[in-house]
């Protein structure tokens, strides 16, 4: 089976963050590279770690190519894995563990061995390094959401070198990134970078697994059809990481329909591809950057409901931004209240936006269908039909299922 993954894109790659046309300013993909001002990179386990824990040479290599972007005046966030994989050795175990506690165990015994070794290799370099760990559950809400996009802004403006992972110890089983290719991606989103670099132990996307003798490097994907027939099913050797190339594709995927380009390549290739040379595979961006809140509707914030709009909904109000009304809802399911997120579907079954509704889910049956004159006799002269504000919702593009 080959797959289809979710990265749409028609365009070129827009120049740099605040674009909005990505046919305006078209520039090559290793043009914008070099031009990023702000880059999420993030470097799986595979290659941070050995059977026998950290690859302290492999940390300092990458450290030394990111403390060179840095000196050039880029800001760099890095989101890390390896915990787990650096931690279970020093537990006596002899392969990465299956179940959620000892995953946990060895994550908290990893990460201190991970921030201890960053501190001193960043350390050669005279900067400072601060751990920031997050969970799945917190950056679905806005106020953990503003808070880390917060603290990130201000470490960046403090000149500091911020080192992103999940929180593994507390994450639980039912909401997690597990991977952190995807936290990379919402990592980018969250501190509005202009671009996301992931780094494997593979030097680029390829048509099947690179072990294949017929597979062939993809230098670049402008849009869905590059990934037509692409076969990213079979994981990494390693058996350390967790997300192999769906999770990848996928992550660049987010990005991308935020505005936000992706270079996919390996830790051995990172110095070339901040150099600016045609290595790995370059996901363009396709989307238009969004606002940090945009972002969170969008990709993070927690669905508590479900409206289902007609046909005259999805003309009047997502085709046209504009406020959504009670009259062209048709049915609500879920159990939310003023100010929760719920998911705007059309009659076919697809998510066409996110936004915050204005009224309870025990509220919204009984306005259903209805008129604003109509409801204004129930609920008084005030009342100006709007159940989705136009400010208060994200179109997501492309709709889902
Ligand atoms: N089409 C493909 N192109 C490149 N790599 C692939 C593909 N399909 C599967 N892979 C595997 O995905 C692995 C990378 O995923 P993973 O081991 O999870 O890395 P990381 O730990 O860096 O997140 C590669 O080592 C490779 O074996
Ligand atoms: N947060 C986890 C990441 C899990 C993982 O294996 O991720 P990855 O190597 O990026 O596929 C850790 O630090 O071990």
């Amino acid at each position: 089976m080959s797959v289809r993954r979710t990265v749409v894109t028609r365009y070129p790659t827009p120049a740099t963050r605040g674009s909005e046309d990505p046919q305006a300013n078209p520039v090559t993909s290793r043009e914008t590279m070099q031009a990023a001002r702000r880059v999420v990179v993030k470097i799986g386990s595979s290659s941070l770690t050995t059977p026998d824990g950290l690859d302290v040479a492999a940390i300092d290599r990458l450290v030394d190519v990111l403390a060179a972007e840095r000196q050039k005046g880029t800001q760099v966030v890095l989101v890390s894995s390896g915990a787990i994989a650096a931690g279970f050795p020093h537990l006596g175990l002899g392969r990465r563990p299956k179940d959620t506690a000892t995953q946990q165990a060895s994550a908290a015994v990893g990460q201190s061995k991970l921030m201890a070794h960053y501190t001193t290799s960043f350390g050669r370099h005279d900067t400072e390094v601060a751990q920031v760990l997050l969970t799945a559950e917190e950056l679905m809400r806005r106020t953990q959401y503003t808070n880390a996009h917060r603290a990130l802004s201000r470490l960046l403006t403090l000149d500091v070198m911020p080192i992103v992972n999940e929180n593994d110890a507390v994450a639980t089983r039912e909401i997690r990134f597990g991977d952190n290719d995807r936290l990379a991606a919402l990592t980018a989103n969250l501190c509005k970078a202009d671009l996301l670099v992931l780094l494997s132990d593979v030097d680029a996307l390829y048509t099947g697994h690179p072990s294949h003798p017929d597979a062939r490097r993809i230098p670049e994907v402008t849009s869905d059809d590059d990934l037509a027939g692409v076969d990213v099913r079979v994981p990494g050797s390693a058996g350390v990481g967790t997300g192999g190339m769906v999770t990848k594709v996928d992550a660049a995927g987010i990005a991308a329909t935020t505005g936000i380009p992706t270079l996919l390549t390996s830790a051995a290739n990172a110095g070339a591809a901040f150099a600016g040379e045609d290595v790995g595979t370059w996901f363009s961006a396709t989307g238009r950057r969004r606002s940090a809140r945009a972002a969170w509707l969008g990709l993070t914030a927690e669905v508590r409901g479900r409206l289902v709009i007609d046909d005259g909904a999805v003309a009047g109000a997502i085709d046209r931004g504009r406020s959504l009304l009670a009259a062209g809802i048709t049915g609500c399911t879920g159990d939310f209240t003023p100010g929760d997120v719920v998911e705007i579907v059309d009659a076919h079954g697809r998510v066409r936006a996110r936004g915050l509704v204005q009224y309870s889910s025990s509220q919204l049956p009984a306005m259903l269908g209805r008129t604003t004159a109509d409801l204004r006799q129930d609920l008084g002269a005030g009342y100006d039909g709007v159940v989705v504000h136009a400010d208060d919702w994200v179109r997501l593009t492309p709709p889902q299922r």
